[in-house]
């Protein structure tokens, strides 16, 4: 799902909201004014917290199962490459108290993978490539149909 969130000191983006295991607002760094790959990791961090802050107060997050996970864990800026590539997609996940992942982020990219084939954009057993912005380091993955994976998400497409 996606989100219109004025964000103080940036004004109004829109942000996906995706769960990989937790929960994380996406949104292209070029939105913020920034390049993921080349801005100042320190300029990164601050505009990705600014993000998170305002989607916490401006959203309440809901989890079909357990209301202790219902919160959100970061954001993630991107550079907006969500269209199926056989390319590398860049990402920096700015997390917790403002922590930076050193890899593209596991549940950061297992949610980024289930916006892309929620969206379309990618299709089952389509892997995609994330690279993390800060290290260079690379993961790869795809959106798979699992068992129970049509109980816990019926409305999703193929259940
Ligand atoms: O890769 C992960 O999913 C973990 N690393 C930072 C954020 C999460 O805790």
């Amino acid at each position: 799902m996606y989100l219109a969130i004025d964000v103080p000191g940036h004004g109004k983006v829109v942000v996906d909201i995706g769960y990989g295991g937790t929960f994380y607002a996406f949104l292209s760094a070029e939105q913020l004014g920034l390049d993921v790959r080349s801005s100042k990791t320190r300029d990164l961090v601050s505009a990705a917290s600014a993000v998170t802050e305002a989607v916490k107060k401006q959203f309440k997050l809901h989890h079909p199962e357990s209301e202790d996970l219902a919160f959100l864990y970061g954001t993630i800026l991107t550079d907006g490459k969500d269209a199926f590539s056989e390319e590398p997609t860049t990402n920096i996940c700015v997390f917790a108290d403002e922590q930076v992942d050193r890899s593209p982020t596991g549940s950061g990219v297992t949610a980024r993978i289930a916006l892309q084939y929620h969206k379309g954009l990618i299709q089952l057993e389509q892997s995609r490539t994330f690279q993390s912005s800060t290290t260079g380091s690379l993961f790869t993955g795809k959106a798979v149909k699992a068992s129970g994976w049509c109980w816990t998400f019926p409305h999703l497409k193929g259940c």
